[in-house]
């Protein structure tokens, strides 16, 4: 199960989060990856976690003001992407050249979508992992695997449906070990959380008992 720490705009201490991170990582060979906000890409790579960034946008290097290039997230140490967050809906066509743009920069893709239909048009897309995350869940108290657990199965089959080779996410109110577990049981290949981790008092605490199972 890959364990992917979304810190959206949150008002933490992302370099603290990533080096809880790291330092779990490390300790039980779980797969943790923290996706900061793309300017502190570089400093949340230095502490060694495995460094994502949050979106890239869908631009050729030229005269595009405020984006975020995919070669931009890649040098400052991101090995992937976001694409099409709940909170970022990018139109298709966009989220088609966000991909492109990754993948010729080397980066790993997960293209959120907010039901199973939506997962099978992103599979169609050939990212290397797809995550459903239904908006009205996110943020709340409650796991998605266990408030919709059929939304997951449904996405693990119509992403399958698609291509077996693109793996299923699921994110939502994921916060413990148990609500990893749970996805996991669902048939989910990792999860995405953000403020089970990110609103923490003590992260490490966090993440320590999100690995626990695995
Ligand atoms: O949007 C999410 C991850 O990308 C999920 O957010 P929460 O973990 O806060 O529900």
């Amino acid at each position: 199960m890959f364990i992917l720490v979304n810190l959206k705009a949150y008002d933490c201490n992302p370099v603290a989060v990533a080096a809880a991170a790291a330092d779990v990582a490390e300790e039980t060979g779980a797969r943790i990856a923290v996706a900061p906000q793309a300017a502190r890409i570089s400093a949340v790579a230095a502490t060694g976690v495995e460094t994502w960034a949050q979106h890239v946008s869908p631009v050729e290097h030229g005269s595009h003001t405020g984006s975020t290039h995919a070669a931009a997230v890649e040098r400052t140490g991101a090995v992937g992407t976001l694409l099409n967050h709940s909170e970022n809906r990018q139109k298709l066509a966009d989220i088609d050249a966000s991909l492109n743009g990754a993948e010729s920069e080397g980066l790993e893709t997960v293209v959120c979508a907010n039901n199973p239909d939506q997962i099978a048009a992103a599979t169609a897309l050939d990212p290397d992992a797809v995550a459903v995350e239904p908006p009205e869940l996110i943020g709340g108290d409650e796991s998605v695997a266990t408030a919709d657990p059929d939304i997951v199965t449904d996405a693990v089959e119509a992403a399958g449906s698609v291509d077996e080779g693109v793996d299923v996410f699921c994110g939502a109110g994921i916060a413990t070990g148990e609500d990893v577990a749970a996805a996991r049981d669902l048939g989910a290949d990792g999860v995405l959380l953000a403020s089970g981790v990110a609103l923490a008092d003590d992260p490490e605490a966090v993440l320590r008992d999100l690995v626990s199972p695995l």
